[in-house]
């Protein structure tokens, strides 16, 4: 299942206004009243989006604008992402997203709709993107790659559990707090596989061979594999290359041929590769 997809393919949480006609750039603020949360959770720090001031645009995305907003009473910090209007998300599916509770995934305190966005309110990442540090930095030292590596597993191990595929783990999907730690981020393509109806979104380059074979994607077990070609991509594209490096260490080279296996059905899991002496008791 899509947790963010495509408006026609499912019914919309709560968007009683119908979207306007032509949508362009910066929303406004809209009025309290017209927004409603996909479940009025009470222990959500964040009640409605008016409790919220934006401060500065962190990145802009494909399908919206992130921005670095304050509580107005609290004066906590936190991410406030705002996308397509066209696109949705059940209650179940915003419930979902919100009961993830992991130190390896960026925490979603609550989800809004409105006429103009769909709104996601998320825990505040103050370094940014692993793309950006990728940009910045030449290549991350064997150390660093494999601690990203075990957080990366441990965030897929916690999805897994939950019976959900991210389905687009990828640079820009990563986030780098202030205290350094990486957290997986942007469920847009995730799947909760229990209920089968998978589709093709996430970004090509980070596909696995089985994920661009329409007639196999729609297993579970090839959804988790498929994170974890992504997550070999990854950790190659850390190294600058393309291809696994001869000048790698044993570790590493391994590592990244075990999810980088063609064959899913031989690719290493979660769950063996967190034993894998590259990321092993790396935190
Ligand atoms: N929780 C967050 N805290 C801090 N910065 C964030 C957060 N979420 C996103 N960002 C920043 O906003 C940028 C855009 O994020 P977004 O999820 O909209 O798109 P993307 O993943 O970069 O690209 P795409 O839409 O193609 O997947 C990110 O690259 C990151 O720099």
């Amino acid at each position: 299942m899509s947790l963010v997809r495509e408006r026609r393919h499912q019914e919309p949480l709560t968007l009683s206004i119908p979207p306007p006609p032509h949508y362009h750039g910066i929303p406004r603020d809209p009025s309290p009243s017209s927004f409603s949360s996909s479940n009025p959770d009470s222990s959500s720090p964040v009640q409605t989006l008016n409790d919220l001031e934006k401060l500065t645009v962190l990145g802009q995305g494909s399908d919206g604008t992130v921005y670095k907003t304050r509580h107005r009473r609290t004066t906590a910090l936190y991410a406030l992402k705002l996308i397509r209007p066209d696109l949705s998300i059940t209650t179940v599916e915003a419930d979902t997203l919100k009961r993830i509770e992991s130190s390896f995934i960026v925490k979603c305190y609550a989800v809004f709709a409105n006429s103009s966005n769909l709104c996601f309110v998320m825990e505040l990442m103050e370094k940014g993107s692993l793309q950006d540090m990728l940009l910045a930095q030449h290549v991350l030292p064997d150390p660093v790659l494999s601690t990203l590596a075990n957080r990366i597993l441990q965030g897929l191990r916690h999805l897994q559990e939950m019976r959900i595929v991210h389905g687009d783990i990828k640079p820009s999907n990563l986030l780098i707090n202030k205290k350094g730690e990486v957290k997986i981020a942007d469920f847009g393509a995730s799947r909760i596989v229990t209920r089968g109806d998978y589709c093709s979104s996430g970004t090509c380059a980070y596909m696995s061979p089985e994920r661009v074979d329409p007639d196999k994607w729609g297993f579970e077990e090839i959804g988790f594999a498929g994170d974890v070609w992504s997550l070999g991509v990854v950790v190659l594209e850390c190294y600058k290359k393309v291809e696994i490096p001869v000048s790698g260490s044993l570790e590493f080279r391994d590592f990244v041929g075990r999810c980088l296996e063609k064959d899913w059905t031989k690719r290493g899991t979660v769950d063996e590769l967190l034993y894998h002496p590259f990321v092993k008791n790396r935190q």
